[in-house]
């Protein structure tokens, strides 16, 4: 899913459709990107504190989408992510 949602954002990267978001966010450039990265995660917080479980669905979404476009924005592939993650679970299950 996550991939899938990868995949979409390169080809709007890509293609940059007029209109799409993801087209939006990418012709404002690394700033805005880390705004909406800044902003959604203080989002995501505000939701946990309120232990607001609709709400924290919603903002942990757009966290999650908008970081997908900066690893993008970097060309770091999520994949590499995912590496870093197994990495550290294959590591801990082998101590
Ligand atoms: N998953 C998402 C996604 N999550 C959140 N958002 C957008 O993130 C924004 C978050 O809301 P905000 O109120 O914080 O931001 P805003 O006021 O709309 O925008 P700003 O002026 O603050 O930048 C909303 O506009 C959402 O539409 C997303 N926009 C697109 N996607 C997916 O990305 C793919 C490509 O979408 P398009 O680029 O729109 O074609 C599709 O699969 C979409 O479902």
């Amino acid at each position: 899913m996550l991939i899938d949602l990868e995949n979409i954002i390169d080809q709007r990267e890509k293609e940059r459709p007029e209109g799409a978001y993801t087209t939006y966010l990418f012709e404002k450039g690394v700033d805005k990107i880390l705004k909406k990265v800044g902003e959604e995660a203080s989002e995501v917080i505000i939701a946990a504190k309120n232990r607001d479980q609709e709400e924290l669905k919603w903002e942990a979404s757009d966290l999650l989408y908008h970081l997908l476009v900066l690893l993008r924005e970097q060309e770091l592939p999520f994949k590499e992510v995912l590496n870093v993650l197994q990495e550290r679970h294959v590591q801990k299950e082998n101590k």
